[in-house]
């Protein structure tokens, strides 16, 4: 396993080691020793998966309450994965970093608690595979949105295309307005 960090060095891109042969691949996409020699001493909860189609963009989602850290990947497809940092108290206060995450290039990232999360689907279909350190709570549940001019996140979007977003993600708070983390 490689670990590389991002613009944000808290937020760590993870390149696993492949093992193929004629049958297919193997790799090894979690162990706890590797990840806390590396700084990540994460202990997870909850597995999620989510299956999305082209140009939807879910986020970016964070919670009050039982911050979740996140290690990310995808089975089928590709995204442009962000991350953003919500805390008051960090260097990278209101900045974002944004990898590119797919079933070829098989990387994975790692956003510690405190970040808002969200992905952009840009292959036909993407199965979104993710770990967490809390528990799923919507009472404090928030978000940030996607595509606040202050924030000023490059997502790629081709000109003329929609994203596809939920509800309630059209409906996020902007940069300004938001509840920000300790
Ligand atoms: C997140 C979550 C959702 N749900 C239920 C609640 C809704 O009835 C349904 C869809 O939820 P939502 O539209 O919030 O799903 P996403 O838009 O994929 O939300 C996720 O999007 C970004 C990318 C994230 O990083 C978060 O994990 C999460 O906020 O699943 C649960 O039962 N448990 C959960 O942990």
């Amino acid at each position: 396993m490689i670990f590389k960090r991002t613009c944000m060095p808290e937020v760590v891109l993870i390149e696993p080691q492949v093992f193929g042969d004629s049958r297919g691949f193997f790799m090894e996409t979690w162990e706890a020793r590797k990840f806390a020699e590396a700084g990540i001493p994460a202990h997870f909860v909850q597995d999620n998966h989510s299956r999305s189609s082209r140009w939807v963009l879910r986020g970016l989602h964070y919670q009050l309450q039982q911050t979740q850290g996140k290690l990310v990947r995808v089975g089928e497809g590709e995204v442009f994965d962000v991350a953003v940092d919500l805390r008051r108290s960090s260097p990278t206060f209101g900045q974002w970093a944004g990898e590119y995450l797919s079933a070829e290039n098989r990387r994975m990232l790692w956003i510690p608690p405190g970040f808002a999360h969200g992905f952009l689907v840009l292959s036909e279909r993407v199965d979104f595979i993710y770990k967490c350190t809390d528990y799923y709570d919507p009472a404090s549940e928030r978000t940030l949105l996607w595509n606040d001019p202050e924030l000023g996140i490059e997502w790629p979007i081709p000109a003329g295309v929609e994203a596809i977003v939920s509800e309630k993600d059209r409906h996020g708070l902007p940069w300004r307005s938001i509840e920000t983390l300790p």
